[in-house]
């Protein structure tokens, strides 16, 4: 039986409460859910890229730009070409060391123009709307460019209504579970996975859904 999207998605509040509890009772830390989480996205990106892509990934100062930055480092380790957005000053400790450690492993921090790929993970489950000036910008200017456009976890600017901008997201690799602000985007060309972060089975069963299929997939593709 197919897994059902629809019926199993969380709001942002249901996930983070789910995602909170497993971190605090299973000693988890989030450093280890982003390894899976950025490993996840550079191995979606490793099948759209050819060895001479140009891979650019855009990063905020939080774990979703930390997932991005693993996902260079997973990427520059692989010997692709990979290029660092960081519209904001990466200050807070997890991503800084994930920033440090892809730009050992070869990362640039060069916003080029015109990439083959454009990743956001500039904004993830906390990001506040209105965006603002800066995002906004780059939000065009990625929607306009001729590249695949990525998003991990949720496209940056997603609401429940269609008044805000949006990164418009060829593929979405969003983490360990459904979220109900994706739900419309089950009736567009956009391709969702949903990628496993460890969270056990049984948290999800405590809240009432069903966890993707992860004993199969661990890269779960939905449409
Ligand atoms: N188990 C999991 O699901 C895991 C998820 N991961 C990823 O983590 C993100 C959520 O990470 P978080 O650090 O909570 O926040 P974000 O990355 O979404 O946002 C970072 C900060 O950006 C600031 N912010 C928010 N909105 C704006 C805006 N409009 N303009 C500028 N800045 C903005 C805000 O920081 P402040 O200090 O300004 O309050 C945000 O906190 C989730 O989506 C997953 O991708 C982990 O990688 C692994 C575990
Ligand atoms: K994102």
């Amino acid at each position: 039986m197919k897994y059902d999207f629809i019926a199993n998605a969380l709001s942002l509040q249901a996930f983070k409460e789910m995602d909170y509890k497993a971190v605090a009772e299973l000693a988890l830390p989030i450093e280890l859910m982003m390894e899976n989480a950025g490993l996840h996205l550079a191995r979606v990106i490793a099948r759209k890229a050819s060895p001479k892509s140009t891979i650019l990934i855009g990063a905020g100062n939080g774990n979703n730009g930390g997932g991005g930055l693993v996902a260079a480092r997973r990427l520059a380790a692989w010997g692709y070409n990979v290029y660092l957005d960081l519209p904001i000053e990466i200050t807070k400790e997890l991503p800084l060391q994930q920033l440090k450690r892809a730009l050992l492993y070869g990362a640039k921090r060069e916003a080029i123009k015109n990439p083959d790929v454009w990743v956001d993970a500039y904004l993830g489950f906390s990001q506040k709307l209105p965006l603002g000036n800066l995002f906004e910008t780059i939000i065009a200017k990625a929607n306009s460019a001729n590249a695949i456009r990525i998003s991990l976890d949720l496209p940056m600017g997603i609401s429940e209504g269609d008044s805000s901008p949006r990164f418009n997201a060829d593929h979405i690799i969003t983490l360990a579970a459904p979220k109900k602000l994706l739900i419309p985007l089950l009736e567009t060309d956009t391709q969702i996975y949903i990628a496993d972060l460890g969270i056990p089975e049984k948290y999800y069963g405590d809240i009432g859904v069903a966890m993707p299929p992860f004993a199969k997939e661990q890269l779960y593709f939905v449409s």
